[in-house]
């Protein structure tokens, strides 16, 4: 499991070292972001210690750019190469009903669609790797959370950044805490059966794609049949397996055009109507992955 040694994730420690000991191993990455980082991994592996529960530290480079995100993505590949070194079924992160509430909330206000509206998934996989994510602690509050780790009589490491009114995501959470109204679990329990919808759509695209999708060569042809959720989907499908890398909106674009008898150009393909079928060629110039 993934133990910053914030309260969220020392409670998912404490829970499962009361529920399940000795069938998990934890790992605390440094991002080498602040001087403190490493002597909160190091506290972190002292409270393993005194558990019982074996635990490593990972220390991690963070290339330039957005330094939350590129964080999270060297975070995840440290995690990642950890599991499969150690043979581990799968990692869990602590994140919890807030988390979600924060996400959903984010989202909506940015006109996501379904799958953005499933927001943090109960069961995914780490990117880029075929490791299992879990996120076990959906279902609780973060002051649940603090009082398990508070009535263990542990401190937790407290990250400045979760104060930092310049990140969208720590505005949003001081908003919901003053939205007395919003219910957390209820969100949560929304983006379970807004995940149970992307899983009904992902099972319908695999189904248009068996029976309408077609190549011939460098030519892709398809015959649409499904309603629109679908048709955008295999669209984006086809793009992609044909090199391309195309933003959602641009494919909406197409899909409106290919619909009303037009066609044109998206990320290295150019599709056209023949008859009932949408077709997609290579844009003349671009090779093919
Ligand atoms: N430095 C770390 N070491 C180990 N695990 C971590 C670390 N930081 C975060 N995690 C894990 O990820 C969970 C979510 O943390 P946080 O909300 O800070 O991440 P985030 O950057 O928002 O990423 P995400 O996209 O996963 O939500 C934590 O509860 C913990 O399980």
């Amino acid at each position: 499991m993934a133990v910053s040694g914030g309260p969220d994730s020392l409670a998912m420690l404490l829970l499962a070292h009361g529920s399940m000991p000795r069938t998990f191993e934890a790992a605390t990455v440094d991002h080498g972001l602040r001087p403190e980082a490493a002597a909160e991994a190091a506290h972190v592996a002292q409270i393993c210690a005194e558990m019982g529960v074996p635990h490593q530290i990972f220390r991690v480079n963070v290339a330039a750019g957005n330094v939350q995100d590129e964080a999270r993505n060297a975070r995840y590949a440290a995690l990642a190469a950890w599991a499969t070194d150690r043979n581990l079924a799968a990692i869990a992160t602590a994140h919890h009903a807030e988390d979600q509430a924060e996400t959903m909330v984010m989202r909506l206000n940015r006109g996501s669609g379904l799958s953005g509206l499933t927001g943090i998934r109960q069961q995914t996989i780490v990117p880029g790797s075929h490791i299992p994510l879990l996120r076990p602690l959906l279902g609780w509050r973060r002051q649940e959370l603090a009082e398990v780790v508070e009535g263990a009589g542990i401190a937790p490491v407290h990250d400045p950044s979760n104060l930092d009114m310049r990140f969208d995501r720590v505005k949003m959470r001081q908003h919901l805490a003053r939205a007395e109204w919003i219910d957390p679990l209820a969100l949560a329990a929304s983006a379970r059966h807004l995940a149970d919808a992307e899983d009904a759509l992902a099972w319908a695209v695999t189904q248009e794609w068996g029976r309408c999708v077609r190549q011939e060569g460098a030519t892709w042809r398809y015959s649409p049949a499904a309603p629109r959720a679908i048709r955008l989907r295999v669209v984006t499908q086809i793009l992609e397996q044909m090199g391309g890398n195309p933003r959602g909106s641009a494919v909406a674009r197409l899909v409106d055009a290919l619909e009303s008898g037009e066609g044109g150009p998206l990320a290295g393909a150019l599709a056209r109507v023949d008859n009932q079928d949408w077709v997609f060629v290579p844009e003349p110039g671009r090779t093919q992955r």
